[in-house]
C-alpha cells in the first residue's frame, strides 16, 4: 500500500487536462483559462469622465472657490454611448455624465456637487486640476497587453473583464465527463420500495450531488453484484464518459467485483489501496484515456475517498489547483489520534468561541448522521500520531463557515 501523499503524486503525474475547448463568456464561470489572454480593445476606447459634471479646462478655474466663483458658458452637453462632437473653448463647459466621452479641448471635469447652474451658465466653485474626474484611454485595459494569465479559474468579476476587453468567447480547458456506478445487491435507488436488509444508495446521491456542487457533467448507475452486468455497465461508460468512479465492491470478497471487472477490462493499475483512514480500499488507474477511480462503499470511507484523491483528480483534469476546499486556521477540541504509517482523515464541526474558531472531530460510529453534520475536514498526517487538544490546525471547509469574530 502507497501513501497518501505518493497516492496524489500519482495522481498529478498521470492526468493532465484535455485538449482546451472555446466557450462563449457566458458559460466560462469556474472554468480555467488554457492560454493567457491579451486585450482586444482599449477600455475605455476614449478619454471618459468618471462624474457627471462639466468638461473643463482646468487653467479656467484654477482660481475658482465658493467665495469668487467663476463664470462659464454652458455650450452642450454630451452623454455616455452619445456621439455628440463639442469644443471646450475658453471659457466655455459642456455637461457631461459619467463613462461619456471628454470633448476636446477639455481636460477636466468639475463634479456638479462644486457647480450652480443659472441658465446658460455655470459658476464653478472649485478648482479642477488636470486630469481630475477623467478615466484616460487604456488606462483600465489596455490593448495588446495582458490582462488574464492562463492557469486563472475564471470567477463572475473575471469574465466581465473578458467581455470588456472584447471576448465573446474564451478558451480554457474543458470538464471531465463523469459517470458514477454504485454497486451492492442491497443497494437500492430512492425512491424504491426497501426490503429487509438493504439500504438506499446514500453515497450514489452524494457523489452525484459533490459533482455537480463543482460543476462536473455526471450522470449515474446503480448495478447490482454480477460480473457480466458490472462489465457492460462499464464498457458503456467508456464510450461516453471521460472518468468512471465506482462505489463500493472495493473490498477483496467473493461479492467484489469491480477490480476483477477492471482486470478482465485490462486496465491499467495506478494504485491500489493507500494508507488513509477512512478510505484504504481506494484505486486509480486507466483504460486506454478512460479515467477510474474505485471507491469503497462504506459511506465514509466512500466520502474521505472522493475527497481527498478523485476530486482532486478530477481538478486536475479540469486544469485547476488539486485542493477543491478553502482552508482556515482551526484549534483542535478532542484530541485526535492515529496510526504512525496512516494518513488519518477527520470530518467535524466547527465552533466559533470569541476571536477562535475550534474544530471538534466526529466520532464515526453512527456514521451518515455525522457526515450530514460535516463542516471542517482534518488530517493527521502520516508520521504524526496525536494532535492534542488546543493544537493549530489547518481545516478544509466544506460548507460556507465565517470565522470572523466582530
Ligand atoms: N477484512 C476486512 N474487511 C473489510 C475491511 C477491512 O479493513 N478488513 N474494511 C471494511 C470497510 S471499512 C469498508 S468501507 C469496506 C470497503 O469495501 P467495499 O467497497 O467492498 O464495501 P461494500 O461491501 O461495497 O460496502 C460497505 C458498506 O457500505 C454500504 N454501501 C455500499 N454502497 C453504498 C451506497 N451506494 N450508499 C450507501 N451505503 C452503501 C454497504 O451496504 C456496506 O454496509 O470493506 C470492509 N471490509
Ligand atoms: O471505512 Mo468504512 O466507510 O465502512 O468505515
Amino acid at each position: 500500500m502507497i501513501s497518501f501523499k505518493e497516492a496524489l503524486t500519482l495522481i498529478a503525474k498521470h492526468l493532465s487536462p484535455f485538449p482546451p475547448i472555446y466557450l462563449p463568456v457566458w458559460e466560462a464561470k469556474d472554468f480555467v483559462l488554457a492560454e493567457d489572454v491579451i486585450a482586444k480593445v482599449d477600455v475605455p476606447n476614449r478619454d471618459v469622465s468618471l462624474k457627471d459634471g462639466f468638461a473643463v479646462r482646468s487653467e479656467d478655474i484654477s482660481e475658482a472657490n465658493p467665495e469668487n466663483p467663476v463664470v462659464l458658458n454652458l455650450v452642450g452637453q454630451v452623454f455616455a454611448g452619445g456621439d455628440e462632437d463639442f469644443e471646450v473653448l475658453p471659457g466655455t463647459c459642456v455637461r457631461i455624465t459619467a463613462g461619456a466621452p471628454l470633448p476636446q479641448g477639455a481636460n477636466a471635469v468639475l463634479s456638479e456637487e462644486f457647480s450652480r447652474v443659472e441658465g446658460d451658465k455655470i459658476l464653478a466653485l472649485a478648482d479642477a486640476p488636470c486630469g481630475l474626474n477623467v478615466l484616460k484611454r487604456g488606462e483600465d485595459l489596455s490593448a495588446d497587453n495582458i490582462i488574464l494569465k492562463a492557469g486563472t479559474l475564471l470567477s463572475p468579476m473575471e469574465v466581465g473583464i473578458l467581455a470588456a476587453a472584447g471576448f465573446d468567447r474564451v478558451k480554457v480547458f474543458p470538464r471531465p465527463k463523469v459517470k458514477i456506478i454504485a454497486t451492492g445487491d442491497e443497494v437500492v435507488a430512492p425512491g424504491k420500495p426497501l426490503e429487509p436488509g438493504k439500504l438506499y444508495a446514500s453515497n450514489l446521491v452524494t457523489l452525484v450531488s459533490w459533482c455537480k456542487h463543482f460543476g462536473f457533467p455526471v450522470s449515474w448507475a446503480l448495478i447490482n453484484d454480477e460480473k457480466s452486468s458490472l462489465k457492460k455497465a462499464i464498457e458503456e461508460t467508456f464510450s461516453q464518459n471521460d472518468v468512471l468512479i465506482t462505489s463500493g465492491g472495493a473490498w477483496r470478497g467473493p461479492k467484489d467485483l469491480v477490480l476483477k471487472v477492471l482486470e478482465d477490462l485490462g486496465w491499467q493499475e495506478i494504485f491500489n489501496y493507500v494508507r488513509i483512514g477512512p478510505g484504504k480500499a481506494v484505486s486509480f488507474g486507466k483504460v486506454d484515456e478512460k479515467v477510474i477511480f474505485t471507491l469503497p462503499g462504506g459511506p465514509p470511507s466512500n466520502q474521505m475517498a472522493f475527497l481527498n484523491l478523485a476530486l482532486p483528480g478530477l481538478f486536475k483534469l479540469s486544469g485547476r489547483d488539486m485542493d477543491p476546499f478553502p482552508t482556515i486556521k482551526a484549534f483542535n477540541r478532542k484530541p485526535l489520534s492515529g496510526q504512525k504509517h496512516w494518513t488519518q482523515f477527520f470530518f467535524g464541526k466547527l465552533f466559533k468561541e470569541e476571536d477562535k474558531v475550534y474544530f471538534e472531530a466526529s466520532p464515526f460510529k453512527s456514521r451518515l448522521s455525522y457526515l450530514g453534520q460535516a463542516e471542517a475536514l482534518a488530517v493527521l498526517p502520516e508520521g504524526k500520531t496525536i494532535i492534542v487538544a488546543g493544537e493549530p490546525l489547518c481545516v478544509r471547509l466544506l460548507k460556507p463557515f465565517c470565522s470572523c469574530s466582530f
